[in-house]
């Protein structure tokens, strides 16, 4: 029997950091939402006792560095499963990017394998799993639109944004979340943005409010590092976006868009710099 699973890519509506803490981990509180660009997982059991993973891209671990590894060991280990899986990654959402990628595959695999095997295992047990294995991954199980706070694995869930269109660019760096985190001066940040604002913004589907509120304070950090990814920024709202914001550590650059008319403009236009661009849909 063959099992399939969407993984979707995150984006952060919101990023704040409010302190540095004594794991060495940073107290956060996000908003994070799905988009409809997704990794696509199918799953098979094996005769023998064993995890094998394949992709058709060549630029990703497929060994126990691979995060989906990781997700079935996990949950071989703890639920004690003597037996095998072949999981097959095709992958469409950038890597190391800023899109919860390998963390979204690492929630999609304890979904599969739940299926697959009949385990019975509660969303809230899938989440608890899912944080041993990145702070992402439990917002990656559950999928929608939530605050996040302590690492990113406490979830609070909220009503879904205003329908509109997200423009995905990514430039051709790749940034190491630890090292924005480790570079990230958190009691030195002068502006943080607005919980409240955007969950007001979100409960009364004001798209213009949502795109006043977007902020992320790893930019700092980000942007300095690689001006090119400001200057991307400064580009999609010249083209015509409404509202542009960094995806978590970055480099991915989102801009939100309500009229489908401005689209072509927009994505001409990033083109012409940036390989990587991506029109896609909220998914609510
Ligand atoms: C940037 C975001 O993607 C935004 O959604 C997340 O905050 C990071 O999520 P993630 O990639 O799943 O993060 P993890 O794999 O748990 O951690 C990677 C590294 O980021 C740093 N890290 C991560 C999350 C957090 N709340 N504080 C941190 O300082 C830690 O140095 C950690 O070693
Ligand atoms: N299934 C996977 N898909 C993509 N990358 C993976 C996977 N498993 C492990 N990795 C490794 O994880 C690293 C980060 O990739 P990923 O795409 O998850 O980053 P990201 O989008 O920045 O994640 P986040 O937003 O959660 O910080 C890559 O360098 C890659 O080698």
């Amino acid at each position: 029997m063959k099992i399939y699973e969407k993984a979707p890519a995150k984006i952060n509506l919101l990023l704040d950091v409010l302190r540095k803490r004594e794991d060495g981990y940073h107290e956060v509180e996000m908003i994070m939402t799905m988009v409809d660009l997704a990794d696509r997982l199918e799953m098979e059991e094996l005769p023998r006792d064993t995890i094998i993973i394949s992709s058709q891209v060549g630029y990703i671990p497929l060994d126990e560095k691979n995060l989906a590894f990781q997700a079935a060991r996990l949950i071989k280990e703890r639920y004690d499963v003597r037996k095998g899986v072949y999981i097959h990654l095709d992958k469409k959402i950038p890597v190391a990017a800023g899109l919860a990628g390998g963390s979204s595959d690492a929630a999609a695999t304890l979904r599969g394998l739940n299926r697959l095997w009949d385990l019975n295992i509660s969303e809230d047990e899938l989440c608890e799993l899912g944080a041993e294995l990145g702070s992402d991954v439990p917002f990656c199980v559950t999928g929608g639109t939530a605050i996040a706070r302590g690492r990113g694995e406490k979830l609070e869930h909220i009503g879904p944004p205003p329908q509109c269109w997200v423009v995905l660019a990514k430039p051709p760096i790749n940034v190491s979340t630890a090292d924005v985190y480790g570079r990230l001066r958190a009691n030195e940040l002068k502006h943080h943005p607005s919980i409240p604002a955007m969950r007001e913004a979100l409960t009364q589907g004001s798209f213009q409010d949502m795109c006043a509120g977007l902020g992320n304070v790893l930019e700092t950090v980000t942007l300095e590092m690689y001006p090119e990814v400001l200057q991307l920024k400064e580009s999609m709202l010249r083209l015509g976006a409404d509202g542009v914001l960094m995806s978590g550590s970055g480099p991915t650059v989102f801009g939100l868009v309500s009229k489908e008319a401005k689209l072509p403009r927009i994505y001409n236009g990033l083109r012409g710099f940036c390989k990587e661009v991506y029109v896609v849909r909220m998914l609510t």
